[in-house]
């Protein structure tokens, strides 16, 4: 049996800067990795079946992310083989933490290895980029600098602190923050330098003003994380996430989180450690850009 993580990730800044002409809005974001995620274990079949257990709530079998992601890898290599997978959900769904992405990407770099496929790296990020635009950059497994819809990766070395993340118990509807007539969609573009150059206090999320206006219990949420330390929307909400100075500061936190939100606590990594456990090298953050 293979038994892989599938972390989370953060929006550690987000810029929206357009909208191409098929509806997608044009990002520049930072995306980093958390040390905290769901864990995924592959058994080898025979048959070509693909079994996933559990059910997630509210999800076909087939739409599921890992079960698509089996199944193109199937299709592309004309592959016999099959998997069982059972699946341990820890991130809450549809909360900005990029749990599915995260989960499809865990299943392609898994099952390449199982069924010894030796896809590369560029093809399993293309693959992923058909099932989600956040797809690739798990699949890159080093915290990055994004463009496009969030598929043109440059490889970045960002800080690590210990954050808390806090889910207030709403679902936030990415389609209906992208519709939202309000949004801030014409953020000029920057460079990759100038973002980082002002690091995290320079840093926001261009959703984060019409996901409060559209849900208060995140504003209410976000008032009041933001009282112990610098406070931010990740992707489209609903998670918020606190960036403190040590992991104290996030226990101290964690005790007095109220009834109806759920926190956890987490560190910030540069490598994934989907990567970490598979043995990967770090990509120096001094690399090319990793265009797909
Ligand atoms: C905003 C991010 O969280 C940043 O990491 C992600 O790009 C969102 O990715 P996601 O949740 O996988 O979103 P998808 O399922 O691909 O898109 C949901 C809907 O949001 C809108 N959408 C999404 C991403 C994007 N760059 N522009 C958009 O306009 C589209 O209407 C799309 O139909
Ligand atoms: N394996 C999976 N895990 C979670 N969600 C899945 C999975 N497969 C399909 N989905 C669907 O994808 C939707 C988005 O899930 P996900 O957890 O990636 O959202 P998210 O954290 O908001 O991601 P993002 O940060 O990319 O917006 C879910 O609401 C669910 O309907």
């Amino acid at each position: 049996m293979l038994t892989l993580p599938a972390p989370a990730k953060l929006n550690r800044m987000l810029h929206i800067t357009g909208r191409r002409d098929d509806g997608y809005h044009t990002l520049q974001t930072l995306f980093q990795f958390l040390d905290v995620g769901d864990t995924l274990h592959f058994s080898l079949r025979d048959d070509g079946e693909i079994r996933l257990t559990p059910a997630l709530p509210g999800v076909a079998t087939e739409a599921n992310l890992i079960v698509r992601a089996a199944r193109m890898l199937q299709a592309e290599n004309s592959c016999h083989l099959g998997a069982d997978i059972r699946l341990d959900k820890r991130l809450p769904m549809g909360g900005g933490l990029g749990g599915g992405s995260s989960n499809a990407a865990t299943t392609l770099l898994a099952l390449n290895r199982l069924w010894k496929l030796a896809l590369s790296e560029d093809r399993l990020a293309a693959l992923g980029l058909q099932l989600g635009a956040d797809v690739p950059v798990f699949v890159r497994g080093h915290a990055a600098w994004a463009e496009g819809i969030g598929e043109r990766l440059t490889p970045v070395e960002l800080d690590t602190p210990w954050f808390v993340v806090l889910h207030p118990g709403v679902t936030v509807a990415t389609a209906s923050v992208f519709n939202a007539p309000q949004l801030t969609r014409d953020t000029p573009p920057i460079t990759m330098a100038r973002a980082l150059q002002g690091g995290a206090p320079a840093w926001r999320n261009d959703c984060q003003t019409t996901v409060c206006e559209r849900y208060p219990e995140v504003s209410k949420a976000f008032d009041w994380l933001s009282g112990f330390a610098p406070t931010m929307l990740t992707g489209t909400g609903a998670c918020l996430f606190a960036r403190l100075t040590d992991e104290r500061q996030a226990d101290s936190i964690l005790q007095r989180v109220g009834s109806g939100w759920h926190a956890f606590k987490a560190k910030g990594c540069n490598l994934s450690p989907l990567h970490a456990a598979l043995g990967c090298r770090a990509v120096s953050a001094k690399g090319r850009a990793k265009a797909l």
